[in-house]
């Protein structure tokens, strides 16, 4: 679904990514991690073909990123803030979405839009941030792509809007059979709804895969004299180190979080950009 390899987007003289490889498969719900100016917009648009890679190639559902029209209409975007036209109606978004996007599915917009309780007659920038975020979901995904992009989608939502959002993102990607891309500095939601996972900092891929076999090829383990035995750690911090295990796990592995995980790799390469 998505190819990346020595991807590479430079701004001038800054570096927003650099040398980036991964594959993700078919059908993933991808969680993209990572620091403040890690690159994850940069990766994002890069992938909705907003901008063009400086070097390295990138491959979305088989092709260059918004190779043609047709290709186009397979990725649907949503970027950070959910941005809608404040001053036309919920209606008039689903009637600009039915003209300008040859599979829209107007029934499948009107029902998510009835089901997320909004009003069809309200401007769009009357409606509340989580209103907000589901007219742009809605409007995504009633173009029926085969992939969902999100830039930070549920950033501003308090927790009761949050759940909606990701509820209904969920609902979206399994009645439309699509992949999905979102970035989030929420480990809960990327907990909750991604099966990949894809740890950006300093403009480099740190950790990306499945996330369960990310979580059973890690372990917590007791650190005595500053660190643990035999293997070396992603991770020391305090009393317990964050270790990738071999074949066989040390003794006294307990099994990590998320959380754990995705702040073990954040946290190294952090140091290693202190170096
Ligand atoms: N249009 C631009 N012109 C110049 N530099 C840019 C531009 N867009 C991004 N950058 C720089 O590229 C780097 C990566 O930015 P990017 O927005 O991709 O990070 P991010 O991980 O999405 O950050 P955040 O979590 O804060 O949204 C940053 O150093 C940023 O300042």
């Amino acid at each position: 679904m998505l190819y990346a390899e020595g991807l590479t987007k430079k701004y001038g003289r800054r570096t927003a990514l650099s040398g980036v490889d991964f594959t993700v498969p078919q059908g993933s719900v991808v969680g993209l991690v990572g620091p403040n100016g890690a690159g994850k917009s940069t990766l994002l648009h890069l992938a909705c073909g907003l901008i063009e890679p400086t070097s390295g190639r990138l491959r979305v559902l088989g092709e260059r990123p918004a190779a043609h029209a047709a290709h186009l209409a397979r990725v649907g975007f949503v970027a950070q803030n959910a941005p809608v036209y404040g001053t036309f109606s919920v209606a008039d978004h689903l009637r600009m979405g039915a003209r300008m996007n040859p599979s829209w599915d107007g029934r499948l917009a009107e029902r998510r839009i009835a089901r997320a309780g909004l009003d069809l007659a309200q401007k769009a920038g009357g409606l509340s941030g989580g209103q907000r975020a589901q007219l742009a979901l809605t409007v995504a995904a009633a173009k029926r792509p085969d992939l969902l992009i999100f830039d930070e989608p549920a950033a501003a939502l308090d927790p009761l809007a949050r759940e909606g959002f990701l509820k209904s993102l969920t609902d979206f990607v399994a009645e439309l059979g699509a992949s999905a891309v979102l970035s989030s500095h929420l480990l809960g939601d990327v907990e909750q709804v991604c099966d990949h996972l894809i740890v950006l900092c300093d403009s480099r891929v740190q950790l990306a895969g499945d996330v369960r076999e990310l979580l059973a090829a890690h372990r917590r383990v007791p650190v005595r004299d500053g660190s643990p035995d035999g293997v070396e750690p992603v991770r020391v911090n305090g009393e317990y180190a964050i270790v990738r295990i071999g074949a066989v796990p040390p003794p006294r592995a307990e099994p990590v979080t998320l959380e754990e995980l995705v702040l073990a790799y954040m946290t190294r390469a952090a140091g290693e950009a202190r170096r």
